[in-house]
Parts: C-alpha cells; sequence; structure tokens
C-alpha cells in the first residue's frame, strides 16, 4: 500500500503498444487504487510552453478587476469567476461554508460557429472568452491545450491498460471531449488563521470527471486525504504534473480507482497559480462499469448515466452564477 504519491515517469514514451506503456500502466493501476494520485514526470509537454502558459494567467489575474469582470463567467461555463464565488457545497469531505479564496479563468473545448451541437442549442458548448487586451493570451493557452490534451489521451491508454483493456478501447468516448482549463489565482492566506477560519483556497473536494492533470507553481499548499488517512502535503515537484482521479472514473471502474478529497491552503506568503486540465468524455458518453472492473463477487455499484447528466448536477449546484441563473429562470 503506497503511503505517499508515487512519480511515474514515462521516459518520454507515447507508443501505448510499448513494452514502457505496460510498466507505467502497472505503476499508474497501483497508484489510482490506492491513493487516486501519481505526479506524472518524463512527459511530452515542453517546459517553454507551460511556462508561457502560466505567464499568461498571471498577466490575466494582474489585469484590472473590470476588464477580467467583462468577461464573467456564461452559461456555457467560459469566462472569469471573481475571488469568492464558488462554494463546494456537495463535498463529501466537510461541511463548506466559506467560498473558495480563488478567482479563475475557465477555458473550455473551443468550438467552430457551425458545431452541431452548439448550433442545438446542447449544453456547455459555446465560445471562450478571451481576454483580447492580451494578444499573447490566447495563442499561449492554445498551445498550451494541445499538448496537455496529447498526455491526457496517452493517460487514458494507460488507464484502459492497466484495467486489462486494448488500449484504445476507450479512445471513442473523448470524441467530442469536454475539456476545462482553468487559469487559478490563490492570493497568500494569512499563516495560522486559515484552518481556524475554514477559510481555504480550495475547499476539501473531490473532482467530477475522468482525469485531472494539474500544473501548479513553487508556492505549495495542495493537500491529499487518502482513504482511512490523514491529510498529506503534494508539494511541487518542477516539470511534473499531478494526475488525479476525477468521480466519474471511480464510476466508471466500479470504485477500483478512487477519486480521493484534495484542498489546497496557500500559506506561501506570495500569490499562487495552479492551471488544472480536466478532461472529460463527450457529453453524451454513457458511464457504464468497465467489463473488466465486475465479476460475481463484484456487481456493477451504479446505474449507467451519461457523463453530461452527471456533470450538469454538479456544476448546478456547485457555481453561485448556475444557481441565480436557474433562480432568474425559474
Ligand atoms: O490549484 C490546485 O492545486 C488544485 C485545484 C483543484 O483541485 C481543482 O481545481 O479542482
Ligand atoms: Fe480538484
Amino acid at each position: 500500500m503506497l503511503t505517499s504519491i508515487p512519480l511515474i515517469d514515462l521516459g518520454g514514451n507515447v507508443d501505448p503498444q510499448s513494452a514502457a506503456a505496460r510498466a507505467s500502466a502497472a505503476e499508474l493501476h497501483d497508484a489510482l487504487s490506492t491513493l487516486g494520485f501519481a505526479y506524472i514526470g518524463g512527459h511530452t509537454v515542453s517546459p517553454a510552453t507551460r511556462a508561457a502558459a502560466f505567464a499568461a494567467s498571471r498577466r490575466f489575474h494582474e489585469s484590472p478587476l473590470e476588464r477580467k469582470q467583462s468577461l464573467a463567467i456564461n452559461a456555457a461555463h467560459r469566462g472569469y469567476m471573481g475571488m469568492a464565488t464558488s462554494t463546494i457545497v456537495t463535498s463529501s469531505v466537510a461541511k463548506v461554508t466559506k467560498p473558495n479564496m480563488s478567482e479563475s479563468l475557465m477555458l473550455m473545448h473551443e468550438l467552430p460557429p457551425d458545431d452541431p451541437g452548439l448550433l442545438a442549442g446542447l449544453p456547455m458548448q459555446g465560445p471562450n472568452q478571451w481576454p483580447t487586451w492580451l494578444p499573447d493570451f490566447k495563442p499561449a493557452m492554445e498551445q498550451y491545450v494541445r499538448e496537455v490534451d496529447v498526455l491526457g489521451r496517452y493517460i487514458v491508454r494507460l488507464i484502459a491498460i492497466s484495467l486489462g483493456l486494448p488500449a484504445t478501447s476507450l479512445d471513442h468516448h473523448f470524441d467530442h471531449p469536454t475539456t476545462f482549463l482553468r487559469a487559478l489565482h490563490y492570493p497568500p492566506q494569512p499563516p495560522q488563521s486559515a484552518l481556524e477560519s475554514d477559510q481555504m483556497g480550495s475547499a476539501p473536494h473531490t473532482d467530477y470527471g475522468i482525469i485531472t492533470l494539474l500544473a501548479q507553481d513553487d508556492s505549495g499548499g495542495l493537500q491529499v486525504r487518502p482513504r482511512g488517512g490523514d491529510w498529506i502535503e503534494a508539494p511541487p515537484i518542477a516539470n511534473t504534473y499531478v494526475l488525479n482521479v476525477g468521480d466519474m472514473l471511480a464510476r466508471w471502474t466500479n470504485g477500483r480507482f478512487v477519486s480521493t478529497p484534495h484542498r489546497v491552503i496557500n500559506r506561501s506568503g506570495g500569490d499562487r497559480y495552479s492551471l488544472p486540465y480536466f478532461l472529460d468524455p463527450s457529453m453524451d458518453a454513457l458511464i457504464e462499469c468497465l467489463p473488466t472492473c465486475t465479476d460475481a463477487e463484484h456487481p456493477p455499484l451504479y446505474p449507467p448515466v451519461p457523463y453530461g447528466e452527471y456533470l450538469m448536477e454538479r456544476l448546478n449546484k456547485n457555481y453561485d452564477y448556475r444557481r441565480d441563473t436557474s433562480k432568474a429562470s425559474a
């Protein structure tokens, strides 16, 4: 049983048929079925691309508040969320009463204007809101998403292998993926008071979807609570990702992989920036117990659910702007 988050070095590999992929998959299975978290090193995202994305996020968050607010988050879940506007009421980990001390710009998968889903008015489909006063922002983030997405899709294949499935057997669920890149900024919190006051950068929560690939800066402050254990630190390790299992992947694997609570308290004394990338399936992907995760002794624990249905329920509960929207239209 693992007690600290292991670092899995992919060795620059991207071939799911290689022996190296089988070795990574085995390590991944250990990590995701015990802690639900792993560091990923030896990946193919270029350090320059990643640094440019962090620089773009910093410049965005340093912009005047009125400019940021001009991109206020819209019904398609794209745009700016100001300080203290999301409260994780669905947390199974803690009774959360204070909103998060963070601000963020949510970017999602970009769609062409003639996308059939967008034209049909499906939820979560729409244009991103770009800070046009920062001309470098959009190209920097688009390049970052292109590269981190390659890593995410490789990890989906490693997960398939780790579960005894053909490497590409899950690919088709991600034909029209639902992706989120959240450019987060956490202001410094006072060193002592954070826990006493229940005020956190990010209150204890689990992620909704399939996998999260988190790039964090060198501030520290991310903590993880493994099953039956106490909070442990997930300190920054240069040029790695923190990979974790989301609730939908736990469900897909019939509970074999665990979606583990985590939180952020920024006690670094300075600003903290992070870039979580959430790679989720198509909205209509049916999340149904994977064939190798059930047998006579392990019947499916959950009924099948379309990913989109589950996602909308979670989002509508946790974001103030969506609650207000539903009140307005009720
Ligand atoms: O900022 C971080 O390090 C973690 C963010 C996070 O957990 C999330 O956005 O789901
Ligand atoms: Fe998270």
